[in-house]
């Protein structure tokens, strides 16, 4: 299909797992590189978070956020952890961090036993999506003991009838593998174009904290129904003619547009509510913050759309600015 003079370009999303302080955010800087910068400008998606963008001639990689595996206590615990059941096997390969310098333990069979259940619909073998067991902090540990660690890690698959797409031992400290380590997850990708072209998120700041302020409002009180599913895209942001005056210090009259999108019907008619009278309080809400945001007087316009599965469809991503 592909010859020499059309080489494959990549594209897709990766998930880095692990328990608290095993590494997760330093290793996604140092993935990412000088494009951390981006991070500033980060669309404050649902359960596709992002972190950050690899972006090289030959792929694109997005690091997507989840709240973060753990034993659910609550019934809110459980549904969380669907979610991130649902953000896992979404994904093209999962990074499973396990720090050199701590022996395997609970926490981390805890999480190999929900990759193995949630990714996988083979009883024994490969994970579904495929997972990459990924050594973090090696530079904390000798040679002896990395090799010691290799082993438990590789018996901790075995443990739940699995294998790893791969084990990748990096330092995000002094840069060791790294770019292996890059590498190996972008093998795991399926050919497709940039998804960010350019790999920017292309977000103005502005327009990124006014999102923020609506989807604050709008998530208040109904976080437990829609926690990950509110996707909020500021349209514009114009100053209405002749609606200011200097002289006077008037200042002028802001028209922000703004679309939330959720992904059901259901999802809308909580958003919106009775008569349109929830909506009408996010509105002011927001756009008090957004006034005093701006520095100006505002007229907040909001839609509510269904967008289904947008989360998934690069296109539908790339509309809501993505
Ligand atoms: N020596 C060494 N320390 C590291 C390395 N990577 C991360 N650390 C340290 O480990 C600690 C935790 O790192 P984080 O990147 O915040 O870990 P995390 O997994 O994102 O933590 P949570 O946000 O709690 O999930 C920090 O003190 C880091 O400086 C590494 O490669 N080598």
């Amino acid at each position: 299909m592909n010859d020499d003079t059309s080489p494959v370009h990549r594209s897709g999303f990766a998930c880095l797992v692990g328990r608290p302080n095993v590494g997760k955010s330093t290793l996604t800087n140092a993935l990412v590189g000088e494009k951390v910068a981006i991070m500033s400008a980060r669309p404050q998606t649902t359960r596709h978070t992002i972190r950050g963008i690899v972006h090289r001639p030959d792929a694109q990689l997005v690091l997507v956020d989840t709240p973060g595996l753990h034993r659910p206590r609550t019934l809110l615990g459980e549904r969380l952890n669907d979610l991130v059941r649902d953000t896992l096997s979404e994904v093209d390969v999962i990074a499973f961090c396990l720090p050199a310098d701590q022996k395997i333990g609970p926490g981390d069979r805890y999480i190999a036993q929900q990759l193995a259940e949630t990714v996988s619909t083979r009883r024994t073998g490969s994970f579904k999506v495929p997972v990459v067991a990924v050594v973090t902090k090696a530079d904390t540990v000798d040679r002896s003991a990395m090799v010691d660690h290799l082993l438990a890690v590789q018996e901790l698959a075995a443990s739940v009838d699995r294998e790893w797409a791969d084990i990748v031992p990096v330092s995000a400290k002094d840069g060791f593998q790294v770019g292996e380590l890059s590498d190996v997850l972008v093998g795991h990708l399926p050919e497709g174009p940039e998804l960010y072209p350019g790999g920017e998120l292309t977000d103005e700041p502005e327009a990124v904290m006014v999102a923020e302020l609506v989807r604050e409002a709008a998530l208040e009180g109904v976080r437990d129904e829609l926690p990950h599913s509110l996707a909020v895209v500021v349209e514009e942001i114009v100053e209405r003619e002749g609606s200011g005056d200097e002289a006077k210090g008037r200042p002028p009259l802001l028209d922000v547009r703004v679309n939330l999108f959720v992904e059901r019907d259901s999802q809308k008619a909580i958003v919106i509510g009775r008569g349109g009278s929830r909506l009408r309080s996010v509105g002011t809400e927001a756009r008090r913050g957004i006034e005093a945001l701006l520095g100006s007087r505002v007229y907040l316009d909001l839609h509510v759309k269904v967008a289904k599965d947008w989360q998934r469809d690069p296109k539908q991503l790339r509309r809501l600015g993505f």
